[in-house]
């Protein structure tokens, strides 16, 4: 199970095996920086095979230490090195001045001025060191070196709204964490308002760069919001630190061993010796005719992840429509919520599926049936746009519900929260999707999923997950049309196999976006389902 940290648990990690005297702060700054140095010659051989020039910019804290010593390895193999620092030298913590002053002896440290002086060898060097902030980032780029910095960066190499990119640096290795980037959040800070008084800090600055290494385990911001752009390629280099997180429920990434630990495995997934009503039965309710594509995507997703039984709740006027395109999946006339209360009576239900194409004014009409039900129930779509409007709907949640929200239905439920993640985050740590998520189901007494691309799931009691869709899992052809329903779908088979909701929620979500990577681009949401036999395949199932 891979921990995603923040800074602060980073920090006391670190902080834990220092005080037990098993290494020191020098000793794990010296593998920090021969950690990206490795990193370096293994993503560009080229530049292992001679020798190059590189510019490492140096920042006032101990990613500026870092900085120096990686200085300090490639002079030590014949490269030309050029060291910038931001700050004053006196004021170095101590492991950095310690290899400021190795550094010294190997070569100078001009000061990265306002003038610029920096740009030039910038951009003749074969490698670019960003070395300036890491996790202790607290604020933007905002005095007088930052806005020459800034102003560069935001012209001519990294401009986060156009999302343009110098075509001139070569390559750029961030040392831990992209400078100007919240290594909580994955949100780059910027100053409030300082937009309106100067036009090259309209937006928040980073250093986005080709390849970033990180130290012990990545960063939370590395998979959230803007991280994954602005980190490139992401490296975690082992500097021999050991320990998890205490306290507070780490968060962790979705992965194939949380998913064998949910019951997705061979021994515990479907045994000879059980029948199909071992493993539930889900109700997708269907929306009215013309609408009712979402709901059989939703059914053919909770077949395919094994649900024993799924049956569609549909509209009278919408049967001949839906019995024209099903086969494996039943189809129940449901044309109002009495109508659904006596089929509920049947226990053998074990899961539901409302929201899917089901239409706002029905939604409204059949919330307050669904959730007195109480079964384990999957509220998308439709669903969560008619939850938002009604406090009574809202106080019925129960803890066996699991939301499904976009930003704009999280925005319509939780507006007080998402305004708040829409703040522009002018400190570090900034408010992030986890922070947000976790108040959200806080709030709803149920489990949140938050999608996108770096997709959070959170828990009431704070426990939460973080399924991205990036680096080598990135597949951004999911961004089509119904492939919310068939993730409602999956959930809802899940919950109808007896999943935990939030277990549900995590293994949908993984399994999600495993089948649109396994099938690849062309995608639309009818393959998702179809392709989840190849995946199962693939993890032995
Ligand atoms: N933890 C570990 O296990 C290991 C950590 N290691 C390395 O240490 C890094 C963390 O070091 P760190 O804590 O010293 O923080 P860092 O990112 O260098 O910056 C802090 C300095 O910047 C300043 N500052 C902040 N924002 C600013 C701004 N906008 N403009 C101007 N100044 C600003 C801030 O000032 P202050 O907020 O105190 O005023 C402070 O002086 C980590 O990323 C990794 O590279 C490895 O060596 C080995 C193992
Ligand atoms: N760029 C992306 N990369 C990975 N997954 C994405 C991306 N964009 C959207 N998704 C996923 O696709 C699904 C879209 O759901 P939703 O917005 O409800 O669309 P729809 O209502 O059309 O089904 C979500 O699971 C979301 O996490
Ligand atoms: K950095």
């Amino acid at each position: 199970m891979a921990e995603l940290l923040t800074s602060a648990q980073m920090r006391a990690i670190e902080g834990a095996v220092i005080d037990r005297g098993a290494v020191t702060g020098l000793d794990l700054m010296e593998r920090a920086g021969q950690g990206v140095v490795d990193a370096v010659f293994e993503e560009w051989p080229e530049l292992a095979r001679s020798s190059h020039r590189a510019t490492v910019l140096c920042g006032p804290g101990n990613n500026g230490g870092d900085g120096f010593v990686i200085a300090r390895l490639l002079k030590q193999r014949g490269w030309e090195v050029e060291v910038f620092l931001y700050g004053d030298p006196a004021k170095l913590p101590p492991d950095a001045t310690v290899n400021y002053g190795r550094w010294a002896e190997l070569g100078s440290v001009s000061e990265l001025r306002k003038t610029g002086a920096w740009v030039e060898p910038l951009l003749q060097a074969d490698l670019c060191v960003d070395a300036l902030f890491g996790t202790g980032l607290t604020r933007p780029f905002d005095d007088d070196h930052a806005e020459a910095l800034g102003a560069y960066v935001l012209e001519a190499y990294n401009n986060i709204f156009s999302g343009a990119r110098a075509p001139y640096i070569d390559r750029i290795v961030a040392v831990d964490v992209p400078s100007g980037l919240c290594a909580d959040s994955g949100r780059v800070l910027s100053a409030q308002g300082a937009e309106e008084t100067d036009p090259t800090k309209r937006s928040g600055v980073c250093f986005g760069a080709d390849l970033t290494v990180t130290f012990h385990r990545a960063k939370l911001g590395q998979y959230l919001g803007e991280g994954p752009e602005l980190c490139g390629k992401l490296v975690v280099a082992d500097i021999g630190l050991w320990g998890g997180v205490t306290g507070a429920p780490p968060v962790r990434q979705v992965d194939a061993a949380v998913l064998r630990g949910h019951g997705l495995r061979p021994d515990v997934g479907k045994r000879a010796d059980q029948h199909k009503y071992s493993h539930g039965h889900a109700l997708i309710l269907s929306g009215l005719s013309g609408k009712t594509g979402a709901a059989r995507l939703a059914a053919r997703a909770a077949l395919r992840v094994g649900a024993g039984l799924v049956t569609l709740g549909t509209p009278h006027a919408a049967v001949t429509e839906v019995a024209a395109q099903l086969t494996a999946i039943m189809l129940r006339e449901i044309d109002t919520p009495e109508t659904l209360t006596r089929v509920l009576a049947d226990q053998r239900l074990t899961a539901l599926c409302l929201g899917p194409g089901f239409g706002i004014d029905r939604a409204r009409e059949f919330l307050p049936c669904v959730l007195a039900a109480h079964r384990a129930t999957v509220l998308d779509a439709d669903a969560l746009t008619a939850l938002a409007e009604g406090e009574t709907a809202f106080a019925a949640l129960h803890d066996r519900c699991v939301l499904t929200p976009h930003a704009g239905e999280f925005e319509r439920l939780f507006p007080d929260i998402a305004a708040r993640l829409a703040e522009p985050p002018t400190k570090g740590p900034a408010y992030s999707k986890v922070d947000a998520t976790r108040d959200a189901a806080r709030r709803a007494g149920c489990p949140v999923l938050f999608k996108g691309s770096d997709t959070v799931i959170a828990s009431p009691d704070g426990r939460c997950s973080v399924n991205a869709a990036v680096y080598d899992r990135a597949a951004p052809w999911l961004a089509t049309a119904g492939t919310g329903d068939v993730l409602a779908g999956l959930i809802a088979g899940l919950l109808a196999r007896g999943f935990a909701p939030d277990h549900a929620a995590e293994t949908a979500a993984w399994l999600h976006v495993e089948a649109a990577y396994s099938f690849g681009p062309g995608l639309i949401a009818e393959d998702l389902p179809e392709e989840l036999p190849t995946v199962f395949r693939t993890l032995g199932l």
